[in-house]
């Protein structure tokens, strides 16, 4: 296995400029805790809504995909990102989201999520998380996955590959009149079968006219869980799972949460509907092949 130095924050460049026309969500120039109020049932119209912000957020994972490669640094995927959204007259829903610097999260190796762009360099054998966040026409649609640089080992592709295969199962148990429980469920089993550790502290949410709502949507087995799944609910199952033990620690940044034994950790990340008969998923890229990880 290539023995790549653990981590540590790179320069940032100054915030990105995010075109006058384009429409802000609430929390842009607000500090301190916004309290959701919405419903957590969507209306057909928010659905709608959605519907195209998570397709745009899907095209720009893709978009961004294309520019990971060795030698490229994490920012220069926060300004692919960030071009691709506001070219398509979106807001990146992270950028000024409780202070967040950036318009996407790129986390690699050993950072769980959260990480920040910056003049981090990606190396060959690296992986890295990129989470991509659309606001349009009112409506947020939030989605992640976890690419490979270069030539990554055989360990850490079985990671990605298996994260990949977690959040689909938790994905598939999602039908109206289930416990919510189950998603976590069946994403930790799977995830238990090979060791890996299933992070607790950072969940799914409900979204949708609010970035995140009430929902928590865990990875994990949680039997006091006792919200049931109902239609016209919209969140995200976004399963962070690591080769080591499920504990972090977060930098001095205040935002970047790392594996506290600093191995390896993947995610992916998707919005979804509950529909009457099982579920819909809201990032769907328009060319219909869904992001990096499947195999
Ligand atoms: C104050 O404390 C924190 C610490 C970390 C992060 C943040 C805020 N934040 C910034 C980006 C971001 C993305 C998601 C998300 O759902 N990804 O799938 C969630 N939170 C996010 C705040
Ligand atoms: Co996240
Ligand atoms: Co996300
Ligand atoms: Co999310």
């Amino acid at each position: 296995m290539s023995v790549r130095a653990p981590l540590k924050p790179g320069k940032q460049t100054p915030r990105r400029a995010v075109p006058e026309h384009i429409a802000r969500p609430e929390y842009v120039g607000k500090s301190g805790p916004q309290p959701f109020q919405g419903s957590e049932i969507k209306s057909a119209d928010v659905i709608e809504r959605m519907r195209i912000a998570g397709q745009l957020a899907a095209d720009a994972l893709i978009e961004v995909e294309k520019a990971v490669a060795p030698g490229v640094t994490t920012d220069e995927l926060d300004r692919v990102c960030h071009e691709f959204l506001c070219d398509h007259g979106a807001y990146p829903s992270t950028l000024g989201y409780k202070g967040y610097p950036k318009s996407c999260c790129t986390s690699v190796n050993e950072v769980i999520c959260h990480g920040i762009p910056d003049s981090t360099v990606l190396q060959d054998g690296d992986i890295v998380n990129v989470d991509i966040t659309a606001y349009l026409n009112g409506v947020h649609g939030d989605n992640n996955a976890t690419f490979l640089v270069g030539d990554v080992d055989e360990e850490v592709r079985l990671l990605v590959e298996r994260t990949y295969a977690a959040t689909m199962r938790g994905i598939k148990a999602v039908r109206p009149g289930r416990m919510l429980n189950t998603v976590g469920r069946v994403i930790e089993s799977y995830a238990k079968r090979f060791d890996y550790g299933v992070v607790r502290q950072f969940t799914g949410h409900g979204i949708g006219e609010s970035f995140h709502s009430g929902l928590y949507v865990p990875h994990y087995d949680n039997p006091s869980l006792d919200t049931v799944i109902e239609a016209g609910m919209t969140f995200t199952i976004e399963p962070m799972i690591n080769l080591g033990v499920a504990e972090h620690h977060m930098w001095n940044d205040g935002w970047t949460a790392v594996t506290r034994d600093g191995k390896w950790t993947a995610q992916f990340e998707h919005t979804l509907l509950v529909t009457e008969d099982g579920f819909e998923l809201l990032t769907m890229p328009s060319g219909g092949a869904p992001s990096a990880g499947t195999p």
